[in-house]
């Protein structure tokens, strides 16, 4: 591996983390990833988690939960810059979450959006570069490719961005890279829980359309894309998690026997505003300049000048003979397969702990 940026380096010897002195910080640091990532870096022996987030009612849910002196709590807001040049002050790495997440909120809002995902987004990757932090791995989503909803645009454009900081910086310089994910199994106000709760309520499941796909992804495994990301990214660099998907249909189903509640009635609602039939974690465009790591897709920095002949009068022989990499072609789990991707995520087993199935 060679890693040129020497604080880097220190920080990812042999492929592993070196976080003992190290100061780590993660904005958003309260949302579902972030806490997870909390919990990894202590594990790991990192010396100083900085959380830099916007809500202080969950930071001190955190902070009392978690009762550890090495983690250290900054109220900020990443369209602040001044709050993030606060908490970006001797930092060796920065893992960056925050953002507008919810479609229909962006839907409404999209100018909130473009001041959170992409200004704030820029704010962090400045400071970072300005503070010489060795290392900035934004996090994005499945909904920034080929996007028809304001979040996946201002995400779309967020990654954007930061290839734009990348263009200006050499290896030895802040390494800016983003990784891109599908849904998160059980992430906050998403579906899993929402059947389950269905479920348990006895209340008819709701399906939007049983044929619609969706990337799923635990969200151990979003922890797992990022540290791969700070170990191994070039300047510039996007990851990709390969990774399976399932229909809507076939994700009720398993909830429906997981849960022993063979009368469930299902309706069907309809696709709701904002909703793809499938997402794309990598475009075709993209693939072509990707390598396969294996697990995960490398997409490098598209460093094409303007150059005009190449857009219109060149074309890409490999491009037109490639697919996208979307949720309709991945792996498609099958029921049980999809069961026991659900049992082993904690959140489910605890729901099942003691459910005996619905009484009819
Ligand atoms: O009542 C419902 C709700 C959802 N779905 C379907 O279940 C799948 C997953 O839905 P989620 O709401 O869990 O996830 P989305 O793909 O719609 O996107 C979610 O994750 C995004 C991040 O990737 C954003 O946070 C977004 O606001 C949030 O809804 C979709 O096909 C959706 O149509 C249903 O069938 N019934």
């Amino acid at each position: 591996m060679a890693l040129k940026n020497t604080r880097r380096t220190e920080v990812a010897a042999g492929g592993e983390y070196m976080l003992t002195d190290k100061v780590v910080l993660i904005t958003g640091g309260t949302g579902s990833f972030g806490k997870t990532m909390v919990h990894h870096l202590l594990d790991k022996g990192c010396q100083e988690v900085r959380i830099l987030s916007r809500d202080e009612e969950k930071q001190d849910a955190m902070r009392t939960d978690l009762n550890s002196t090495n983690i250290k709590f900054y109220i900020g807001d990443i369209r602040d810059r001044a709050s993030v040049d606060d908490a970006m002050q001797g930092v060796d790495m920065v893992f960056h979450a925050a953002a507008l997440k919810q479609v229909p909120s962006c839907e409404f809002f999209p100018m909130q959006a473009v001041q959170t995902n992409i200004v704030g987004s820029h704010n962090v990757l400045l400071s970072a570069v300005e503070h010489k932090v060795a290392s900035v791995v934004c996090l994005s989503t499945d909904k920034a490719v080929m996007p028809v909803n304001a979040m996946g645009m201002s995400k779309a454009m967020m990654e954007k961005v930061a290839q734009s900081v990348s263009r200006n910086l050499g290896e030895t310089d802040t390494i800016v890279s983003c990784v891109r994910y599908g849904n998160v199994m059980c992430s906050r106000g998403s579906v899993i829980p929402l059947f389950i709760k269905q479920i348990k309520a006895g209340k008819p499941i709701t399906i939007t359309n049983p044929k619609m796909t969706r990337f799923l992804m635990p969200l151990r495994e979003a922890v797992n894309l990022v540290e791969f990301a700070f170990i191994n990214a070039r300047q510039g660099d996007l990851f990709v998690k390969k990774a399976p998907a399932s229909t809507v249909a076939d994700l009720a189903e398993a909830l429906i026997q997981l849960f022993n509640a063979n009368d469930q009635i299902i309706n069907i609602i309809g696709t709701r505003h904002g909703e793809k039939l499938f997402e794309t974690l990598a475009s075709t465009e993209e693939l072509v300049r990707s390598e396969d790591m294996g697990d995960y897709y490398r997409v490098s920095m598209d460093a094409r000048d303007l150059n005009y002949g190449k857009f219109f009068t060149e074309g890409d022989i490999e491009e037109s003979e490639m697919e996208d990499y979307h949720s309709h072609n991945t792996y498609r789990l099958s029921i049980d397969e999809i069961k026991e991707l659900l049992l082993s995520l904690p959140e489910v087993r605890e729901e099942l702990d003691g459910w005996v199935g619905q009484v009819s």
